[in-house]
């Protein structure tokens, strides 16, 4: 049985009604499964099932709209969506707006796709991955801040090296990363030495040290901008954007075992991080906060808000899903497919993420590798190679 939210006006129902007599097997298939789910509503003796008004096949698609008598909980539309996609061995999408509407791809999702035949994109696009719609990207100057959540070994990052790598492709002299890779700074040490990257933090004090210099930089560009009357970087004539990826959010959280001095510290970290979150977008900083632990401390309500693109891998729970993107599903996605991601902005799509290694990254971006003197900071973060 179905849990119930609000009792939709069914207006205009005739008006998309079709007279069919013959029914298409997924429709006889999406019917067993709501009499296997007890997806009806008990009305007396009887049972009522979502009713089916109308069926649009293409050669690419079909889709189903069906009359329901009651609203769908969003946990039994990700359940239907996901015994579909099993039963059918296709890629089915479910979801209510006053309709119930069941589509279902007659294209499988890949289970791998490569970075080389990811497209060109103008501007500050990322791709996300490709689905049966196509590729689809991410454009940073619109939304600028991202989450990307996910257990241990599902994608996280090798997204942000893909993102990283196509930026850096696209964008040579402009884009800049600030890079604080909390996983013992093994997978970005490399990165250092290319010219577009101003820091690899590989520890939470250094992290601090470089969040500081950051909230700095902000605060000059503010009286810039006041003093230009801009009030957003797109408007401007500045190109350049600059990135800060953060490797596993979840070692910047202070915990209670903690010494004083530390928490205090990562206690600093998260207020500057939140500050970014909400002023950073607007002067051209754009945050890429990965984690594997999406629970409501370590995306807190700021970086949460702030975020209109959250991406998810696969989560060990329901829970997880909701906190990490607002909606239900991280938790179905195969266990056995890397790179398989739910996409959220306003709504949620699922994506196969392309994948690229470790020589065809450097093969990509190798070319802009420097020789940096590695330079510890100092007290007065004189060191510091200043935003551009
Ligand atoms: N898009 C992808 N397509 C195919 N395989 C992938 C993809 N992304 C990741 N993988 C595979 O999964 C492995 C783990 O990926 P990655 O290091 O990105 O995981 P992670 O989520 O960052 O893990 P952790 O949180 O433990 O660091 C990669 O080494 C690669 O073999």
């Amino acid at each position: 049985m179905w849990e119930l939210i609000t009792i939709p006006l069914l207006t205009g129902a005739a008006a998309l009604c079709f007279g069919k007599t013959t029914f298409s097997e997924e429709h006889r298939i999406v019917q067993q499964l709501f009499e296997q789910y007890h997806i009806s509503v008990k009305d007396g003796k009887e049972h009522r099932y979502p009713k089916l008004v109308r069926e649009c096949k293409s050669t690419k698609r079909i889709k189903l709209i069906y009359h329901t008598p009651l609203a769908l909980e969003e946990k039994t539309l990700r359940t239907l969506q996901q015994v579909l996609s099993v039963t059918l061995n296709q890629e089915v999408n479910v979801s209510f707006k006053k309709w119930l509407i069941i589509e279902i791809s007659k294209h499988k999702m890949p289970s791998y796709v490569s970075y080389q035949d990811v497209p060109y994109r103008k501007g500050w696009m990322v791709p996300l991955g490709k689905n049966h719609q196509g590729w689809q990207f991410h454009h940073f100057d619109h939304t600028p801040h991202t989450t990307i959540s996910g257990t241990t070994r599902f994608g996280k990052t090798v997204m942000m090296k893909v993102m990283m790598t196509y930026l850096i492709e696209h964008h040579p002299w402009n884009a800049q990363f600030i890079i604080i890779d909390l996983k013992g700074g093994l997978e970005f040490d490399r990165y250092k030495n290319l010219q577009q990257v101003k820091w690899v933090a590989s520890n939470p004090k250094e992290a601090l040290y470089v969040l500081e210099q950051v909230q700095k930089d902000m605060k000059e560009r503010m009286e810039r901008f006041k003093h230009q009357g801009w009030s957003n970087i797109v408007d401007t004539p500045l190109s350049q954007r600059l990135f800060i990826l953060i490797d596993e959010a979840a070692q910047l959280m202070p915990e209670k075992f903690m010494e004083k001095e530390e928490k205090k510290h990562l206690a600093h970290c998260q207020s500057i991080l939140s500050e970014i979150a909400r002023i950073g977008g607007a002067l051209g900083v754009r945050l890429v906060y990965g984690t594997q632990y999406p629970t409501s401390n370590v995306l807190n309500g700021s970086i949460k808000q702030n975020a209109d693109l959250k991406i998810s891998f696969r989560l060990g729970s329901d829970y997880a899903s909701k906190v990490a993107i607002d909606a239900y599903g991280a938790e179905t996605l195969p266990s056995d497919i890397k790179g398989r991601a739910l996409i959220k902005t306003h709504e949620v799509k699922e994506v196969q993420v392309p994948y690229l290694n470790h020589e065809e990254i450097w093969k990509r971006i190798g070319g802009y590798e420097i020789a940096k003197q590695t330079v510890m900071p100092n007290e007065t973060g004189e060191d510091y190679v200043h935003l551009g």
